[in-house]
């Protein structure tokens, strides 16, 4: 089957806000909102035409874009594949220049309808934060809270509780206490592994390990499903299962695997390649790495250590 290969920008100001467009009479799913962008064309890569598309109906120079997820989506009119970008950095002030109407929206309310329909899930990777913390509390839950308070005090919003050698009772206690902190800053809770635990405290979703995306017949009901995965047969999976995101892991060599393989910069950036996953690198980064995960195809940078400093 022949499909079309499309460049998409999400371009991203400093604020946050990202710009929509709504497709110009004359086009399949005219009025319709969708990121700026279009085809490939003969002898361009994705990156050619993105910034050749910007020029064309905005009018910028792009300076800075990083690719992000794919879709695969099956109009009537077309079969496409959307390669999309982030742009975070451009020359110029974007003004509509093929008669559409430019609206800048702010991740998690999208005040514009309808959408093209392929969008829909690129919304919710969208209002994904771009760390995710992994909680390290250890042996000393109580000790671990400040570090919470302040990592939310700067901006956190997505957090990992897992806690491998806690005894269950104490587990739960200190994911009902995570939960409690984070919902007071709108941050949403993950827990791992344990999907029974999730839905006795009510967090927002589950971080499942490898072993389970193996065993799992469908997707667990929850509002957030993550994988941890770290080759591509993983991947696949998860995107079979319909999991909203992905761990990546490990990066790059981390105290906390000593001896695991890592997988590198550029083996990481070809597992991201053409994924619809929204994926989170992890191991040895810190927050100062987000750029350049980002360069090799990362939405996010995952942290143990380095979120709680
Ligand atoms: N630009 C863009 N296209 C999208 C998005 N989502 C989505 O399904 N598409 C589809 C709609 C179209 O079938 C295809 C893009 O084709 P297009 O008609 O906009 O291409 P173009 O800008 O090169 O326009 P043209 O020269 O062919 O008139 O991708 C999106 O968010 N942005
Ligand atoms: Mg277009």
């Amino acid at each position: 089957m022949r499909r079309t290969q499309v460049a998409v920008a999400v371009l991203t100001r400093a604020d946050g806000a990202f710009l929509l467009a709504s497709r110009p009479p004359g086009k399949p799913y005219a009025g319709y909102w969708e990121f700026p962008g279009g085809k490939v064309e003969p002898g361009e890569t994705v990156h050619t035409a993105l910034v050749r598309e910007l020029h064309e109906e905005l009018g910028i120079e792009v300076t800075h874009a990083t690719p992000w997820i794919t879709r695969y989506f099956d109009y009537p009119h077309a079969h496409v594949t959307l390669s999309f970008f982030r742009v975070s950095g451009w020359h110029g002030e974007p003004h509509a220049k093929e008669g559409q109407t430019l609206a800048w929206q702010t991740p998690g309310t999208i005040g514009v309808a309808p959408v093209l329909p392929a969008n829909h899930p690129v919304f919710a990777a969208l209002a994904l934060p771009a760390v995710y913390g992994i909680t390290q509390a250890g042996s000393d839950p109580a000790g671990f809270m400040p570090h919470l308070d302040n990592a939310l005090e700067g901006g956190l919003r997505l957090i990992q509780v897992r806690e491998k050698s806690m005894p269950a009772a104490t587990l739960e206690a200190f994911a009902r206490a995570v939960l409690a902190r984070a919902q007071a800053h709108q941050a949403r809770v993950l827990v791992n592994a344990d999907v029974a635990l999730v839905q006795r405290i009510g967090a927002q979703g589950v971080q499942l390990s490898a072993a389970q995306l193996g065993e799992l017949g469908s997707r667990p009901d929850l509002p957030l499903v993550a994988a941890s995965c770290h080759n591509a047969a993983e991947l696949d999976r998860a995107e079979a299962l319909g999991c909203d995101f992905a761990l990546l892991s490990p990066l790059l060599p981390t105290p906390s695997h000593p001896g695991a393989p890592a997988l590198g910069w550029d083996n990481f950036a070809a597992l991201c390649t053409g994924r619809t996953l929204p994926i989170y690198a992890l191991g040895g980064l810190g927050s100062a790495d987000l750029d350049r995960a980002r360069r090799h195809g990362a939405h996010g940078v995952a942290l143990l250590r380095g979120a709680w400093l």
